[in-house]
């Protein structure tokens, strides 16, 4: 579903994004894990065409990013860290437009917002305008936004973060759902404990560069992905860990 080939992103001469590969299969789950400032956002940046990079391929179902962004777009969503939409608009108004943006057609859209809004308790909120809802409010209304076309790829970055528990446990029910139906789904996260459960691969950087990746049984073994994951961090000769 997206192969990410030897990506390098450089801002300035500062390597944010080095040489990284990785895979994302459809049915997966793929967790991204990396310390703060390690380029998890400038990689989902990267493969949600919004960001240009130095070197490498990004494809997604077959075609490259690079020549063919517009069918790579078509087919995903991305969810970025901080829900910055429009505050001008009502939910539905934002909602609409990106159902018209993505050509769902009525019928479906009604069906979906209906499904979602109530799923996510944010009905009755849909006809306030964006900028008097709270922030997890906000990640609720893009996630919906995301699911409101039926991506085959979904990119989150840290989409956890602002969701009170019960949106969290639905957001992990749907994300489940949604590959089990053939898609996938490449997030970040720092909340350790929901990737060891949820993610069928994990993926770690450090500094750029991909330190190991793989099922998320075989990354983590007997230990729990925190440990793993803070020995990583403190091992210096991680570069030689793949
Ligand atoms: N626009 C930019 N200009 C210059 N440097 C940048 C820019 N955006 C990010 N960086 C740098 O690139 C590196 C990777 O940043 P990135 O935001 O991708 O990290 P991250 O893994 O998402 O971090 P976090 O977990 O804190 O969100 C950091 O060192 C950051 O300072």
């Amino acid at each position: 579903m997206l192969k990410i080939e030897h990506l390098t992103k450089k801002y300035d001469q500062f390597k944010a994004v080095d040489d990284l590969s990785l895979h994302i299969e459809r049915g997966h789950i793929y967790g991204f894990i990396g310390h703060n400032g390690a380029g998890k956002t400038t990689t989902l940046k990267a493969v949600a065409g919004i960001m240009p990079f130095d070197e490498g391929e990004i494809i997604i179902d077959g075609k490259s990013m690079k020549t063919h962004a517009l069918e790579c777009k078509k087919i995903m969503a991305y969810i970025p860290d901080n829900p910055d939409l429009y505050e001008y608009l009502t939910g539905i108004q934002y909602l609409n437009f990106i159902a018209d943006v993505y050509q769902v057609s009525k019928e479906e859209r009604e069906k979906r917002i209906s499904q979602y809004g109530d799923m996510f308790d944010l009905t009755s909120d849909l006809a306030q305008p964006i900028s008097a809802y709270s922030h997890g409010m906000k990640q609720k209304l893009a996630i919906i936004s995301a699911f409101i076309h039926q991506p085959q790829l979904i990119l989150m970055d840290e989409p956890f973060v602002g969701l009170d528990p019960k949106a969290s446990h639905l957001l992990k029910q749907i994300m489940r759902d949604h590959c089990d139906r053939g898609g996938a789904i490449f997030f970040s996260t720092h909340v350790l404990e929901v990737a060891e459960k949820l993610c069928d691969r994990i993926a770690i950087i450090k500094q750029g560069k991909l330190i190991v990746s793989g099922k998320t049984q075989d990354v983590i073994g007997d230990e729990s992905l925190e440990d793993v994951f803070l020995e990583l961090e403190d091992d210096d000769n991680v570069n030689d860990a793949h």
